[in-house]
């Protein structure tokens, strides 16, 4: 199972983050409480080894300011939160992962006109587009057939991550407040919630794939 840990701010928590086996380390660049700028996503993505891939988050961005991020920070992956078209996910020139807001089956009808590296599935928006820490109902992915290419995200913590790796079977788990304690990230959770996400594979130390 791979595992991206989203909401990365300092240093602490990215080197605990690749310690404990994670895939994809997010940064995020959009309005959020968790926002960080390219210099500091710099310099923690510095010490990020390659096999371990970088995301950077975006929502209704400008194309020219993602590849400029991009570009300085060293991104593997771009991922578009927001209402971002299939046509400018393609203009982006980067590996993409597109996030979906699921409430309804109807909300993932849209997918299959993206040609995306991962489509992440998340909650619908709080008070951001994403990072807000509520679950969906999983069972609406059933039948959902996108070639192993499904994130899962939303509210997920060490004691949901198995049922909902049960149900959706996806091809990777991503997390942001459920690795928190009191706004911040907590070494201790991000170790549990990475372990206990990767139990039973078999596959756990394989890189993320382009
Ligand atoms: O994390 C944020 O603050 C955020 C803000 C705006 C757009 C996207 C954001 N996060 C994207 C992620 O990949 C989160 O990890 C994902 O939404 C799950 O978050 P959570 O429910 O808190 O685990």
């Amino acid at each position: 199972m791979k595992v991206k840990i989203c909401g990365i701010t300092t240093q602490q928590a990215a080197d605990q983050a690749i310690e404990s086996g994670a895939d994809f380390i997010g940064f995020v660049f959009a309005k959020s409480k968790r926002r960080i700028d390219k210099d500091r996503a710099k310099a923690i993505a510095e010490s990020i080894p390659s096999n371990v891939k970088k995301v950077g988050v975006f929502v209704n961005e400008d194309v020219e300011v993602i590849k400029d991020i991009a570009e300085t920070v060293g991104l593997d992956y771009v991922q578009l939160h927001g209402d971002e078209s299939p046509e400018f996910c393609d203009r982006v020139g980067f590996p993409i992962i597109k996030a979906f807001q699921v409430r309804s089956k109807s909300d993932l009808e849209e997918i299959s006109n993206y040609n995306c590296n991962y489509y992440l599935l998340d909650s619908p928006a709080g008070k951001y587009r994403g990072g807000n820490g509520e679950t969906f109902d999983w069972k609406l992915t059933k039948d959902l057939n996108l070639d192993g290419k499904v994130i899962l995200a939303g509210g997920l913590h060490a004691e949901n991550v198995q049922d909902a790796i049960k149900e959706v079977q996806p091809e990777g788990i991503d997390v942001s407040s459920g690795v928190e304690t009191d706004g911040a990230k907590d070494l201790n959770k991000i170790d549990a919630f990475i372990k206990e996400a990767k139990k039973g594979d078999t596959d756990g130390n394989l890189s993320a794939t382009e």
